[in-house]
């Protein structure tokens, strides 16, 4: 096995409910580095309740582990300073700050924030290696809020790359992009996925045609199938319950 162990995210029999309503029901599955995991399910299969569970956002019963490490029942902050980090639907970037500032402050300089604020000379090695990573090198010192939709969806991923994350929780990440954009966030992912744990929470079936290394399907809080694009694609069971929906094969 190439994996490292180490950064494996290992979730078993994960269980979440609100109110008696049993939101993620008994979810077990393993992703490692090198994968990149896409999570997809209908509306309300339970996913990002999953991601939330994992990120200390939610409650739940079970086993998160990842590096060996026990997540569930660490709050927050704790759970970050392992290495996880997520993005959400909508992009959490300061609009008003440079693409270099957005980073800085994720990087978590010790700079004051005065000098933060000031335009520099030197560059963290860290801080550069995103702006590269992500392609947005160009745009390092146009304040956030003048960037397009796809670029501060970017900016996000690196401002988790420039904490050392090394398990990304992405959900939906393409929504709202152009065909272009789709595409060059697909590459960056896969660059990112390429020594990081990455799982992707997608409803674009085209996307997730293009780019999933494996699939999980989850449906009702409960993992339904699991495997390639093909595999998942040939199985019966995520035909029909994507009948009427987008249609998946
Ligand atoms: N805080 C909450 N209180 C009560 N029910 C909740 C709460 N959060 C989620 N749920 C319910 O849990 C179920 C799973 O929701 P979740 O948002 O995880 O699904 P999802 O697969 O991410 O769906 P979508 O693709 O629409 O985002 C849904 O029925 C939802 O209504």
């Amino acid at each position: 096995m190439t994996e490292q162990p180490l950064n494996d995210l290992v979730i078993d029999d994960v269980r979440v409910t609100f109110d008696g309503f049993v939101a993620v029901d008994g979810v077990s599955l393993r992703v490692g580095p090198g994968d990149l995991r896409f999570l997809i399910g209908p509306n309300g299969a339970g996913k990002t309740t999953l991601v939330d569970a994992i990120t200390g956002l939610t409650p739940a019963t079970g086993s998160v582990r990842f590096g060996g490490r026990e997540l569930l029942g660490r709050p927050v902050h704790r759970i970050v300073r392992l290495g996880i980090g997520r993005t959400f639907q909508t992009a959490t970037v300061f609009e008003n700050l440079t693409v270099l500032q957005n980073l800085d402050i994720a990087a978590g300089t010790t700079r004051r924030p005065h000098t933060l604020l000031r335009r520099r000379r030197t560059v963290p090695d860290e801080v550069q290696r995103a702006l590269e990573t992500t392609g947005l090198t160009g745009q390092r010192d146009r304040a956030a809020g003048t960037l397009a939709h796809g670029q501060k969806q970017w900016l996000e991923i690196g401002m988790l790359l420039v904490q050392n994350v090394q398990l990304l929780l992405l959900d939906e990440p393409v929504a709202g992009m152009s065909h272009e954009e789709r595409e060059q966030t697909g590459q960056l992912l896969q660059r990112v996925g390429e020594d990081r744990t990455v799982v992707v929470i997608e409803h674009d079936m085209d996307f997730m045609r293009a780019f999933a290394a494996s699939v999980t399907v989850l449906h009702a809080g409960r993992v339904l199938s699991e495997g390639t694009v093909a595999e998942v694609r040939a199985d019966p069971r995520v035909q029909e319950v994507y009948l009427g929906e987008t249609a998946v094969a």
